[in-house]
This record gives C-alpha cells, sequence and structure tokens, in this order.
C-alpha cells in the first residue's frame, strides 16, 4: 500500500504542485451560468474534474458547498470524490473536522480507511480541541495510507488572535506545527498542515517541517504565487498551493487558461 505522501510527491512530479479548490457556492455557480441547485452543483463540480482532472495533481473539495444542498449534495460529493480518484488525481477533502476522540473516530470512519463513504486520499482537521484529540483520525489515516492537513496558520485575518496567542512553549501555531512533525517521525509523514499564503510573515518556525504544507489564500484573498518563496523560504519544496476562485470562479471556459497560468507559476518556484 502507498503512503499518502508517496502518492502526492509522484502526482506533483509528474503534474505539477497545484491543487484547484472545488468551492461551488451560489457566486461560482453564477459565473458558469448554472443555477445554485443540485444539479448545477453536480454539473460545475464535476465539470471542473472532466476538464482538469487530466492535468492536475490535486484537488480539494469544499464539502461545505455540498453539504449546503443536504443529502443530494452529499451524494454529488462521494460522486466527485471518485471522480477524482478514476481521473489519476489526489483528493483533499476539506471539511476541517475536530472534536473529543470519541466523535473523532466517527468522522474518522466516515472518512478514512478503505470503504469510508466519503473516500479522501486526505482530509482537513482542526486541531483546537487539542491535536491529541485527533488521534483516531491519524490513526486511520496512516493504517489506510491517507493523509491528514491540521489547521496551523490559517489564511483568515481574524485566526491570529488564537493562532498566535504565546504559550509557555512558543505560539499556539508553532505548537501544532511542532507536535505534527515529531508524530510524522512514526506516522509516514502523513500529518500536513495548513498555512495561508496571505500573511508577509506566517509567525512560524517551519524549516524542520517535515510532512506537506498545504497553502491556500492564492487570488481571491489576495495571496500570490510569487510570494511564496518569501514565505515559506526553506520549507518552499513542502509547499502545496491551492486556489479555488481564482481558477473556477470565472466560468467553465476560464478553467483550463486559468489553471495553466497558475502551474506555469508554480513551476518557476522549482
Ligand atoms: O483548509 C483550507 O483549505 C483553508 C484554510 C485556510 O486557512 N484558508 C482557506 O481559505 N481555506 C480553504 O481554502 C479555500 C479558499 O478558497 P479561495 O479563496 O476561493 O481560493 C476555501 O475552501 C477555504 O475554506
Amino acid at each position: 500500500m502507498s503512503t499518502y505522501a508517496q502518492r502526492l510527491a509522484a502526482a506533483t512530479t509528474d503534474r505539477g504542485r497545484l491543487c484547484v479548490g472545488i468551492d461551488p457556492m451560489a457566486s461560482v455557480l453564477d459565473a458558469w451560468g448554472l443555477d445554485n441547485d443540485v444539479a448545477g452543483l453536480e454539473a460545475c463540480a464535476r465539470g471542473i474534474v472532466e476538464q482538469l482532472g487530466g492535468t492536475v495533481a490535486v484537488f480539494k473539495p469544499q464539502s461545505a458547498f455540498f453539504e449546503a444542498h443536504g443529502s443530494a449534495g452529499v451524494a454529488v460529493l462521494e460522486r466527485v470524490l471518485v471522480d477524482i480518484r478514476e481521473a489519476g488525481a489526489l483528493s483533499i477533502l476539506d471539511v476541517k473536522r475536530g472534536d473529543i476522540g470519541s466523535s473523532m473516530a466517527g468522522y474518522a470512519s466516515a472518512f478514512l480507511g478503505e470503504g469510508a463513504p466519503l473516500w479522501a486520499d486526505a482530509i482537513t482537521l482542526s486541531p483546537y480541541l487539542g491535536v491529541g484529540s485527533l488521534s483516531p483520525a491519524i490513526d486511520a489515516a496512516v493504517a489506510g495510507g491517507q493523509g491528514l492537513y491540521v489547521l496551523a496558520r490559517t489564511s483568515n485575518p481574524d485566526g491570529a488572535t488564537i493562532q498566535l496567542a504565546e504559550t509557555a512553549e512558543g505560539t499556539v501555531a508553532q505548537h501544532v506545527v511542532d507536535t505534527a512533525a515529531s508524530l510524522n517521525e512514526t506516522r509516514d509523514n502523513a500529518i500536513g498542515l495548513v498555512v495561508g499564503a496571505t500573511h508577509a510573515d506566517s509567525g512560524c518556525r517551519l524549516d524542520a517541517f517535515n510532512g506537506s504544507l498545504l497553502v491556500p489564500g492564492i487570488g481571491a484573498q489576495g495571496g500570490t504565487v510569487e510570494s511564496l518563496a518569501s514565505i515559506f523560504g526553506q520549507a518552499l519544496g513542502h509547499v502545496l498551493p491551492t486556489a479555488s476562485r481564482e481558477v473556477i470562479g470565472h466560468g467553465a471556459g476560464e478553467l483550463t487558461a486559468r489553471a495553466g497560468r497558475l502551474l506555469a507559476q508554480v513551476a518557476v518556484l522549482g
């Protein structure tokens, strides 16, 4: 069985280091000339994978915009995750779950382990009930060859109050970074971190981090691919930039050109 880190390395070497976010919100559907209903959701989300599934390494469906349509929307999400797999790309399901251990085990069975109804190559997690509370998901991900992305320093301006709060050992975000790095030593580097591209200084020491860094905030939130080298320094090699509205928010006709432009920019990073 391959690990997530191995599949990610193979996919990004082959196709370039870009993750396209699938956030089929009302404004995106509107730009595509689609109604904000389940049929529109399906046409947009599956259309993105149909057009880009053979060239982009990773897709990140945002669960919120599927859940917004109830069970029919979640059924579309299940289908999209299968489409991504069949296209030979990787999926990061953006669900940002985090709860006490017993509930975390429930979430793990939804997303992690072969046969999970919403199986994805990786999922996003929130550590604010304590990194230790994520153990059931970490164990399930490692056992299933899947990955996790734990929020460290998010792209939104409100995150700083909590994430940069000082503890006896440094900031909360640094605690998340260091704990994930230490867990990774015996867990196939399955644990990645989310660090936004919107802060000139992330406030985190990432040089020794050994997993993948999912970097949102490019495009619609003001971050740029050009700024990644100065934000991430020596950790740049671990960065997986992700953009959603920048790529998918301007209609189906713009998709390929916009993804191609970002891929070309990312390629310059080396
Ligand atoms: O985990 C994420 O992907 C995430 C973390 C973060 O700090 N900021 C952030 O924007 N995201 C997600 O990344 C996507 C950003 O979308 P765009 O701003 O359209 O590229 C959304 O689905 C957000 O939920």
